[in-house]
Parts: C-alpha cells; sequence; structure tokens
C-alpha cells in the first residue's frame, strides 16, 4: 500500500456551543488540514494519485468552509465545529470524492494551530 499525504488551509470563525471557556465565544483560526489516503495501485507513471488531483479534491471540499462562520453551515448545525467534527466532514467528503478509485482516504488531521490538531480516521 502507499500512503499520499497533502496539506491544504482555511480561515473561518465559529464558537463551541457547551464549552466552558473563552472559545464559547466568537474567533477564527487559520486551520491547517492535513489529509492522507491509501492507495493500492501505481498508474504507469508509478504514482498512486497524483498529488495535485488530491490538492485539487481537498480544495473543493476546504473552501466551502474558507472564510465562513461553521457554526451556520449545514454539516455543523446539529453537532459543534470542533476540529474533530471538522475532520470527520472532510473525511467523509473526500471518500465520497474517491469512491470507486483504488485510493481511500486513511486519516484527515486538522490543526487549530501549530501547537493542537484532531485526526479522525475508520477503523476496519
Ligand atoms: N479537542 C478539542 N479541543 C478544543 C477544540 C477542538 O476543536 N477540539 N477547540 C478549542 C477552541 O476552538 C480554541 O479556539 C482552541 O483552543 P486552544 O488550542 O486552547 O487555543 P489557544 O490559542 O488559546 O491555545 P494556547 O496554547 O493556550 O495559546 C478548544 N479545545
Ligand atoms: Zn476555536
Amino acid at each position: 500500500m502507499f500512503e499520499i499525504t497533502i496539506t491544504d488551509d482555511f480561515a473561518a470563525a465559529h464558537r463551541l456551543n457547551n464549552y466552558n471557556g473563552a472559545c464559547e465565544n466568537l474567533h477564527g483560526h487559520n486551520f491547517i488540514v492535513e489529509v492522507s489516503v491509501l492507495c493500492d495501485k501505481l498508474d504507469k507513471a508509478y504514482i498512486a494519485i497524483d498529488f495535485k488531483e488530491l490538492k485539487s479534491l481537498t480544495k473543493e471540499i476546504v473552501s466551502k468552509l474558507d472564510h465562513r462562520y461553521l457554526n451556520e453551515l449545514e454539516p455543523f448545525k446539529s453537532t459543534n465545529p470542533t476540529s474533530e467534527m471538522i475532520a470527520k466532514y472532510i473525511f467523509e467528503e473526500l471518500k465520497k470524492a474517491l469512491k470507486d478509485r483504488s485510493c481511500k482516504p486513511s486519516k484527515v488531521s486538522v490543526f487549530e494551530s501549530l501547537k493542537a490538531k484532531a485526526t479522525y480516521f475508520e477503523t476496519q
């Protein structure tokens, strides 16, 4: 198997519901997203999935979050826009985008800063 990893970023505002602390208040982050996919085949150029393609698929998903107030967006309306839930959302959207391909997402990490990240992955 091959694991291919790219990063992207977006800026967004959120507030955490049911959180006892300052993060309950409206604030923003420059989120960093790290996406990894597992691929079991190489093409004739010995590439599992082109970094360009993975970046582009990820960008399509992440651009829907960029410069938005995350609490208002459908995927987080009934939950909370934590790094955990953002990572899960990106993972699930990427899984749909890679349907019928020889690659599938293995993990998605969302960093709120260089000091803190949450990672989502599925166990078999
Ligand atoms: N597991 C999680 N914990 C926290 C999340 C989260 O999404 N998942 N989010 C927050 C807040 O969004 C908060 O803005 C970030 O918290 P923190 O990293 O503590 O932010 P600081 O910039 O204040 O960090 P310092 O290292 O203290 O400067 C909270 N927790
Ligand atoms: Zn925050």
